[in-house]
């Protein structure tokens, strides 16, 4: 099997050398968005220039209780995403185009259309702000009753949407989630035949925090109608503007 990552590095120093236009002996400059870098108040916004968007864990509530599934999450942005799940040794890639694989193995999103057959993944976040948490039990009371098969959470937004990209699971949505938990599972889930959208319909922006990932537009919809919608403080707001969450404990986030 060839080595994904060789692939993705040749790939990804050709996209950053023409967007810098720069020649083969110049050495090329890519950007960084990383979930330790933002919180130590470095800049999270998205240029013209070839950015990475790392996680180095992604499920750090299950990392701390060592629960089931902890990943790793890599994007240059929108042209390749890797997720590693390593308890599992489980390999998610994709590029642009390319389609997505599990270990070398082809992934598509499952066909089941019948919300009342679905199983969606939620997360419960980590705000702890009553009228945010009445929020998100509304929403999942509102789904539970639609009725769907069932409502699972792995405790890692890239791990819920690698689900869906697996088939395992119809959908996923979430209102809390930030750029580096979502932005290399979101090329995954589109290359895998599956569909994201923003939590009131159209086009998802995932500096938003709201994020619907779904095997099809007809399942995305259903949900879209179901979510009690509320906006966090974006991703790319001014540092001031970003408030921390309620379990975001400095010392625990890795
Ligand atoms: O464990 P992390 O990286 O804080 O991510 C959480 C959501 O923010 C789980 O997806
Ligand atoms: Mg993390
Ligand atoms: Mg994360």
């Amino acid at each position: 099997m060839a080595d994904p990552w060789e692939s993705t590095m040749d790939h990804a120093v050709a996209i950053a050398r023409k967007a810098g236009e720069t020649s083969s002996h110049v050495p090329v400059c890519f950007r960084f968005i990383g979930e330790e870098s933002v919180a130590a108040g470095e800049s999270c916004i998205l240029s013209d220039s070839p950015t990475w968007i790392i996680d180095p864990i992604d499920g750090t509530t299950n990392f701390v209780h060592t629960h089931l599934t902890v990943t790793s999450t890599l994007d240059l942005q929108v042209e390749f995403g890797v997720v590693y799940s390593c308890i599992e040794d489980k390999m998610f890639t994709a590029r642009r185009g390319r389609g997505a694989f599990c270990n070398g193995e082809p992934l598509q999103v499952s066909q089941q259309k019948a919300v009342e057959q679905a199983i969606v993944a939620t997360e419960f976040g980590s705000d702890r702000d009553p009228e945010v948490v009445d929020k998100i039990f509304q929403s999942l009371r509102n789904v539970l009753c639609l009725p769907v098969h069932g409502v699972r959470g792995a405790g890692s937004a890239a791990m819920n949407m690698c689900l869906v990209a697996s088939g395992c699971v119809e959908a996923y949505y979430e209102i809390g989630v930030h750029v580096w938990d979502v932005a290399a599972a979101s090329l995954i889930v589109s290359e895998a035949g599956g569909v994201l959208m923003d939590v009131e319909g159209g086009e998802v922006d995932l500096m938003s925090r709201r994020i619907i990932a779904a095997n099809s537009k007809t399942v995305a919809e259903r949900l879209v109608k179901t979510i009690v919608a509320f906006s966090p403080p974006r991703d790319d707001a001014a540092p001031s503007d970003r408030c921390e969450d309620s379990t975001h404990l400095s010392a625990r986030k890795v």
